[in-house]
């Protein structure tokens, strides 16, 4: 056994710049770990939502590459469709289809595992019972025959988790999967997230703009500025100089100020960022 035999995931000299010379990524090299809740934090326009959709092969890479493990280098369409179908993703608005069942949107995390034509008949019934397992699962077996746009935004998250679960994925990305959620909603989705990727053994990396979460959740926290890693440790070594790395407008008090300078700009104040947390 390799010493890195436990890396799930890693990328090696990663550099995204989007059309018009906007440099979203710059030289990233990660390795994600089996089992491992990672949080990416850092500001709007960090290149967070870019480092989780290259991890899916959702944004080429300008330059370097991704790897998955027993998959190799993402660098053909058959390979990013091998790896995509063991990488489920959680998105902030759900991305459910709304008219449609809880049990009838779980089941869409298994269309990978069949053919376009399989798909447009019913599933088999193996499919249905893991559907509904997964719903159980997150504690909404009795909404299962509920249409979506009938749930509120936080089971609707949790129907978006249990899709996740049923494409039964050995990565979970999630892309802000709390932001549109009031904050007991938020923790308690988090929860979830935490606990069925432990049981499960799912790898899971996840983008947040609360602090706070963060540094509850996370077995290790990446802070992204400005296109490029500030920070790669477990949450309690994100200190007050490393914290000012990851939202550079936040100042660190000096050592004869009391005074805790907060970023200038409220709107690019990382949310549930307080000092109280900030240690
Ligand atoms: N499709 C695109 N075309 C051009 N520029 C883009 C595109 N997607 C993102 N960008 C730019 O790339 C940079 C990184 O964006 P990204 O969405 O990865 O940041 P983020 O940290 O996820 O931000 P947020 O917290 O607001 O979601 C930003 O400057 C953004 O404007």
């Amino acid at each position: 056994m390799t010493p890195n035999a436990d890396i799930i995931l890693s990328v090696d000299g990663l550099n995204v710049t989007y059309p018009g010379n906007v440099r979203a990524l710059a030289d990233t090299s990660v390795a994600f770990r089996k089992g491992q809740f990672t949080v990416l934090l850092g500001l709007s326009g960090a290149g967070k939502s870019t480092l989780l959709r290259s991890l899916n092969g959702l944004v080429k890479p300008t330059a370097g590459h991704v790897e998955a493990q027993g998959i190799g280098r993402l660098s053909s369409a058959a390979l990013i469709r091998r790896h995509r179908r063991a990488t489920a993703m959680v998105f902030q608005h759900h991305q459910l289809l709304h008219r449609k069942t809880a049990l009838a949107n779980v089941l869409t995390g298994r269309l990978a595992y069949h053919s376009t034509l399989r798909s447009l008949v019913p599933l088999p019934r193996e499919d249905q019972e893991l559907a509904l397992h997964c719903l159980e699962r997150v504690g909404l077996a009795d909404k299962a025959l509920s249409r979506v746009d009938q749930l509120s935004g936080g089971q609707q998250q949790r129907v978006g988790i249990a899709r996740a679960l049923a494409q039964k994925p050995r990565i979970i990305l999630a892309d802000e999967p709390v932001a549109s959620l009031d904050p007991s909603t938020s923790e308690r989705v988090l929860a979830l997230l935490q606990r069925v990727c432990r049981e499960d053994g799912i790898t899971a990396i996840v983008s947040l703009h609360q602090l706070d979460y963060a540094q509850r959740f996370a077995d290790r926290i990446i802070g992204l500025a400005d296109a490029h890693v500030v920070f790669d440790a477990a949450p309690a070594a994100l200190d007050r100089s490393q914290l000012a790395r990851i939202y550079p407008d936040y100042a660190a008090p000096s050592q004869h100020s009391q005074s805790h300078a907060a970023p200038a700009d409220a709107s690019q104040r990382a949310p549930g960022l307080t000092l109280e947390t900030a240690r």
